[in-house]
């Protein structure tokens, strides 16, 4: 069996990976809050992971891998978004979800083995809650409950911050039913408009770290192989989910492996993200013409670990280099898997070493098995030069009309920017739009 390395983020190196049953190997990695559009920063860890499954499938076997990528559908910015459009939370939820759903599987990304929705696992986290406060590590105050860090001795091992950081970093409430400050939130009360299940501490709602903790105790068990997220998971919401599962289950450890992929960013090397408001959305990109393809290449052009600038010059790159592979691999059908890319990944996911050995493959057949592990060259060649089809193009043209037709030239000029850039001109004659490639 190949040996994979990965870089534990509890551990802080690289360690051997040895899943407890190499015949059922668990891996559990944090979903989206779906209550808007993904945006290309949400995508990295997506796209990340699903690379990680397709090496951990390869290695172990296709049944092997139990990878769960959960749905967060219950959360305070979901029942916000919901209160301004006056509909159910579930209105919401169910669009973004599809949303996100499409976006991914634009990017290539396959969906993972189970996606548990949180609200379908109340009773779970409330037959956990029920537990962590029966063994002394919780406690009921004003309709909330909360998990009292100091009970933990343990708590805090994954980030390694002392005290005042985590006190001051994860921005906990200050509450006066708080018995200390680092604690926080299980369960809460919910007002009679708003979303709530009854429980034993009355009409409420969970709290966004127990989710996590429910649902892989149910789906994969106490303790599993592979946890990742992206690096701003590690606090407070991974050392908070280790806390609950670990304390629940006597002491266990939830992962053996903890996984965290760095930050995509804007030029300038700010995060990017909501709250920054400096956002590239997924849906946005794939309209205005990059291939899904090309945008995956791009998350992968960087070690996950490192940051990544994400910028035009970056995608124009990406799409350039996929033409060369395309061109190289033709219409060949799959043959075998070069060593060479496997033993790259192998090396904690070195995905940028994996690419560059791609290029330098000759045979056709070895280069679209190999591109294949990495979730790259699906399409035949042929598929890929005409693009993605006349009816989204077509599409694009008719969008553009209408943006005429409202006279915002804005739009139409970016339009036929876009179409430009993929090396498709429009012409404007007495009967419509017409477009050709050149
Ligand atoms: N700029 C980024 N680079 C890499 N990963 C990111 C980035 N922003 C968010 N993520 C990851 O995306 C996943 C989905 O997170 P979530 O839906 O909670 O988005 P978010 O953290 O609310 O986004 P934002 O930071 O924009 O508010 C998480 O694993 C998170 O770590
Ligand atoms: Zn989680």
């Amino acid at each position: 069996m190949i040996a994979l390395r990965f870089h534990d983020t509890m551990a802080r190196e690289k360690r051997l990976f040895a899943p407890a049953d190499p015949t059922r190997v668990t891996m559990y990695v944090c979903g989206p809050t779906v209550y808007n559009r993904a945006h290309i920063g949400n995508a990295r860890p997506a796209v990340v992971f699903d690379v990680l499954a397709r090496l951990l499938r390869h290695v172990y076997g296709e049944d092997a891998l139990v990878y769960a990528r959960n749905v967060t559908d219950i959360e305070d910015k979901i029942i916000e978004a919901a209160r301004l459009e006056g509909v159910a939370p579930a209105v919401i939820t169910d669009r973004f979800e599809r949303h996100y759903l499409d976006d991914m599987g634009a990017l290539g990304v396959s969906p993972p083995t189970i996606a548990p929705h949180a609200t379908d696992h109340i009773a779970e986290m409330i037959a956990m809650i029920e537990r962590l406060i029966a063994q002394g590590f919780a406690y009921e105050a004003d309709g909330h409950v909360l998990f009292h860090v100091p009970a933990d001795p343990d708590y805090g091992a994954l980030g390694r911050r002392d005290r005042d950081a985590m006190i001051a970093g994860a921005r906990v409430e200050v509450a006066s039913y708080k018995r200390d400050p680092a604690d926080f939130v299980l369960w809460k009360p919910s007002e009679a408009e708003v979303i709530g299940w009854e429980s034993p501490w009355g009409r409420g709602r969970p709290g966004w770290h127990i989710e996590c903790s429910a649902m892989i105790e149910r789906h994969l068990g106490e303790t599993i192989d592979i946890h990742g997220g992206g690096l701003d998971l590690i606090f407070p919401h991974h050392e908070n989910e280790i806390a609950q599962s670990r304390c629940a289950h006597g002491g266990a450890a939830l992962a053996r492996t903890w996984l965290h992929n760095g930050f995509l960013s804007m030029a300038g090397g700010e995060k990017m993200s909501k709250s920054l408001g400096n956002v590239v959305l997924v849906g946005d990109l794939l309209e205005e013409g990059h291939r899904g393809e090309a945008v995956r290449f791009a998350l992968l052009s960087a070690h996950y670990r490192q940051p990544l600038d994400w910028s035009a010059q970056l995608a124009a790159q990406a799409k350039a280099t996929l033409d060369r592979l395309y061109r190289s691999a033709g219409d060949a059908q799959p043959g075998a898997i070069d060593p060479a890319v496997v033993e790259a990944l192998a090396d904690d996911l070195n995905t940028p070493l994996a690419l560059s050995r791609l290029s330098a493959i000759d045979d056709p057949a070895v280069l679209k098995a190999s591109a294949n592990l990495l979730g790259l060259l699906g399409d035949t060649a042929a598929a890929w030069f005409q693009g993605a089809g006349d009816d989204r193009i077509d599409a694009l043209v008719a969008a553009r009309t209408e943006a005429k037709k409202a006279r915002n030239f804005a739009e139409a000029d970016r339009i036929r920017a876009a179409l430009a850039d993929e090396g498709i001109v429009l012409e404007d004659g007495a009967g419509g739009t017409t477009w050709r490639r050149v």
